[in-house]
């Protein structure tokens, strides 16, 4: 299933949460699911933390890209575009905080929801819920800002 990372050019379809065309990252989709956004991801045995229980780090890296990914699907929404090809809003992370209320088991099925709590012309907070088997282990608050198509680029780089 198509998520809102599969609408980034691919300049920015390289990041290790969730770029499509990053072969070594955990490559989420993110969603809306009624109000909210979803995604989901299976942690494999080597992001163990503790065993039984999931690397924390790995938690936080996919609520902050479940955080980008809502902002986008977001601001899309706000701004009546339609999804094609590779139109989406790109926003980076200008702020991920996150608690861990519970260990999160490894072995079963994770679910992130994303509630958007505030959103304005290029900001947009997205409070985010991790639960693994209906336990909710995880929550977070992602501040994700709209960033211009040549963000990161070298200002010169038509130059080079
Ligand atoms: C699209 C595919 C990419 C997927 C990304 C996946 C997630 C990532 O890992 S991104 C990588 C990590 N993040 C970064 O490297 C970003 C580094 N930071 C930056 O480049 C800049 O600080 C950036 C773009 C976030 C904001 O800078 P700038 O564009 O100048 O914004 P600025 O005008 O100062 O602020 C815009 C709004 O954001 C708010 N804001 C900015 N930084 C923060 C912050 N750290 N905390 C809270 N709010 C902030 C401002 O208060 C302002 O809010 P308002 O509009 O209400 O006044």
């Amino acid at each position: 299933m198509k998520g809102i990372q599969d609408y980034y050019p691919d300049h920015f379809a390289q990041c290790y949460g969730c770029g499509r065309l990053n072969e070594h990252g955990h490559q989420i989709k993110t969603n809306w699911n009624g109000a909210e956004t979803i995604t989901k991801f299976v942690p494999k045995t080597y992001h163990t933390a503790i065993p039984g229980f999931v690397y924390g780090g790995l938690l936080a890296s996919l609520i902050d890209c479940h955080g980008t990914g809502s902002a986008a699907l977001a601001l899309a929404k706000a701004k009546n575009i339609v999804l094609d090809k590779s139109n989406a809003p790109r926003c980076v992370t200008a702020s991920l905080q996150v608690k861990y209320l519970k260990p999160t088991p490894i072995g079963s099925e994770i679910e992130i929801k994303g509630i958007i709590s505030e959103i304005t012309e290029r900001k947009v907070k997205v409070s985010c819920e991790l639960f693994a088997d209906d336990m909710l282990c995880v929550t977070g608050e992602v501040i994700a800002v709209l960033v211009p198509d040549n963000f990161g680029k070298p200002k010169n780089a038509n130059l080079q």
